[in-house]
């Protein structure tokens, strides 16, 4: 549209007068509005229908800029009338393109339809100006419905236009709603780029104020891309101007930012008392329309610092502002806002509950870690006493080995002892067994009350020549048959004792000459009569029996009395074998 025509409205400083209104409506919307207001009043009769049209679209820009509904109304009924009495589309267009823009800013009613209907109207004009103009307004339509879908192409399209038609102005506005479909494209580095364009044509016609505008939307983007200094340099910026023209709302958003920046750099603690300031400022200034934004980011930021009570708190005071504003955006961010608030209180009680599960966990795992000390020391105690148990029934079972080894070898030693003082083939003592004995009776002897110990030597008759009759082994069983006869004979009496081949000796302890000689005789005469196994093939054998006393006279010692026993044998045999001779006769 061509608004520049309108140079009696320019002055906007640093602003070429072909842009100059366009400015206004942005940097002073009331005065344009007002001013706008005079000149249709002054000039209704004698204006122009294009310029009256013109004026009526800076006038709506301006209100819906300044959030005068009343100046809206105005100018879209004025639009209208236009519209009807001239038959002008375009008019009717520029009215719809402004309702448009209120209901979509406002959440009110269906605003992109308003748009697209307004579009329509334009398909078939000539004009490139008016064109191009429909062109960004539904551009800007789908731009502010987030539509990146339709917006992005169309506001590339439209910037083609405004290059032809060497409109700077509506380029560097085309350029910003590129960013912003981008932006909602998640094109974050693209978006960057449309912007910085945008704010390089903004800056070169000296619309400073659009300048910063934009820098807003830019630092959002290098806030994405992890360029936080440089977003934090663009929202002070924008801050300082903001602050210098008085624009209390612009300078609340950019403190806003400027903390999402501190955010971004790790400065949590800052960022939150940035928009603590922020938010107490807003209140005491009543921008209540800025709260919900500024308390929802605040909640954002208090719930990855961790403060989860003012994350809850803030999203709690947003719910409540937005309950007084019904309309259905309204409505939307209230759903939405009320969603995210159950399920975030919803995470936060199941973070309470991994919590307390991580502590009871952890308790748990405590426990049974003592329980597994206490398990392991009792089985070291059950160990080490079955060790000791073990130790003990081994040193029992060893002792009792040791004692059965003990008593095998005792046995075995007292069977040797025993072998060793017996004869193997008659079973009596031995020679060794004999003079043990004889010993022991020599050293008990003295007592001369008592009759003197007997001692007898037998010796078997011409026993050569059973041997040579019969065989060595039969003169054996001889021997066995003979030995037997003999022991139990002598009986209790005295000691049997071979002392060699085929000579005996009996030992009777204090038994005297008179009774000795009377067993010696038996002895002799059992032996003689004695009947023998047939199987032998000896029909019989004959002793001589030589026998000594210790009387301590004649014998006192065993080699005296052995000697005196042996010549009485002698004798025996010397007399003609089977008898029985005592030496005190032999003397
Ligand atoms: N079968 C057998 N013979 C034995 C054993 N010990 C000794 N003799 C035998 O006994 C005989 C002893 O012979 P001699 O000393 O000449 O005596 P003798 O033949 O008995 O004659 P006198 O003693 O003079 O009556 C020898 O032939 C020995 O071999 C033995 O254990 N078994």
């Amino acid at each position: 549209m061509a608004v520049w025509l309108l140079a009696a409205l320019a002055h906007a400083d640093g602003v070429p007068e072909r842009y100059a209104q366009r400015y206004r409506t942005v940097s002073d919307p009331h005065g344009l509005i007002e001013d706008v207001r005079k000149q249709l009043d002054t000039h209704s009769e004698t204006l122009p229908p294009t310029q009256e049209r013109e004026l009526l679209w800076l006038m709506g820009n301006a209100a819906i800029n300044s959030n005068d509904d009343a100046a809206l109304a105005e100018a879209t009924l004025r639009l209208d009338s236009l519209a009807a009495a001239r038959d002008d589309t375009v008019a009717s267009a520029a009215a719809g393109f402004l309702r448009s823009r209120h209901d979509i800013e406002n959440g009110d009613g269906d605003g992109l339809s308003e748009a697209l209907r307004a579009a329509a109207k334009m398909q078939d004009v000539r004009d490139p100006v008016v064109a191009a103009w429909a062109k960004y307004a539904l551009c800007d339509s789908y731009t502010l419905v987030e539509d990146a879908r339709n917006g992005l192409p169309l506001c590339q399209q439209v910037q083609m236009n405004y290059r032809e038609l060497g409109d700077t102005w509506g380029l560097a506005e085309a350029e910003n709603d590129e960013g912003a479909n981008l932006a909602t494209l998640n094109r974050a580095a693209e978006a960057a780029k449309a912007y910085e364009r945008s704010r390089a044509h903004f800056r070169s016609v000296g619309a400073d104020q659009l300048v910063v505008m934009v820098g807003d939307n830019l630092a959002r983007m290098y806030l994405e891309l992890g360029r936080a200094h440089e977003a934090l340099a663009l929202s002070q910026a924008s801050l300082a101007q903001e602050q210098a023209t008085g624009r209390v709302s612009d300078a609340l958003l950019s403190r806003a930012n400027i903390a999402r920046a501190y955010e971004a750099m790790g400065r949590r603690a800052d960022a939150l008392e940035q928009m603590k300031t922020t938010i107490a400022d807003a209140q005491a200034a009543g921008k209540e329309g800025l709260l919900p934004d500024l308390l929802q980011t605040r909640s954002g930021m208090a719930e990855k610092a961790g403060n989860n009570a003012l994350a809850l708190a803030d999203a709690r005071e947003v719910i409540r502002l937005l309950a007084d504003r019904r309309s259905p955006a309204l409505r939307s961010t209230e759903s939405a806002l009320e969603a995210r608030y159950v399920t975030r209180e919803k995470e936060l009680r199941i973070r309470d509950l991994e919590h307390q599960n991580r502590l009871k966990d952890l308790a748990l795992k405590a426990a049974q870690a003592e329980a597994e000390r206490q398990d392991e020391a009792r089985r070291r105690q059950t160990l080490s006493s079955m060790i000791a148990k073990l130790v003990a029934g081994g040193l029992i079972l060893i002792a009792a080995l040791l004692f059965l080894l003990l008593r095998a070898q005792r046995r075995h030693a007292a069977e040797l002892s025993e072998q060793a003082l017996r004869d193997p083939l008659t079973g009596v003592g031995n020679r060794r067994a004999f003079l043990q004995r004889a010993s022991a009776l020599v050293r008990m002897h003295g007592d001369p009350r008592q009759p003197p110990h007997v001692l007898m030597l037998i010796d078997f008759d011409h026993f050569k020549r059973i041997n040579d009759s019969v065989g060595h082994p039969q003169g054996d069983r001889v021997l066995a048959v003979v030995v037997d006869h003999l022991r139990e004979t002598v009986g209790k009496f005295g000691h049997l004792a071979r002392i060699g081949g085929e000579e005996f000796a009996v030992l009777c302890p204090h038994f005297g000459a008179e009774a000795g000689i009377r067993l010696a005789e038996v002895l002799r005469a059992g032996v003689a009569a004695l009947p023998l196994p047939a199987e032998v093939q000896v029909e019989h054998v004959t002793v001589s029996i030589g026998l000594a006393l210790l009387d301590g006279v004649r014998c006192s010692d065993l080699d005296g009395w052995m000697r005196a026993a042996d010549a009485a044998l002698y004798a025996a045999k010397s007399y003609g074998r089977d008898r029985v001779v005592a030496s005190a006769l032999v003397s």
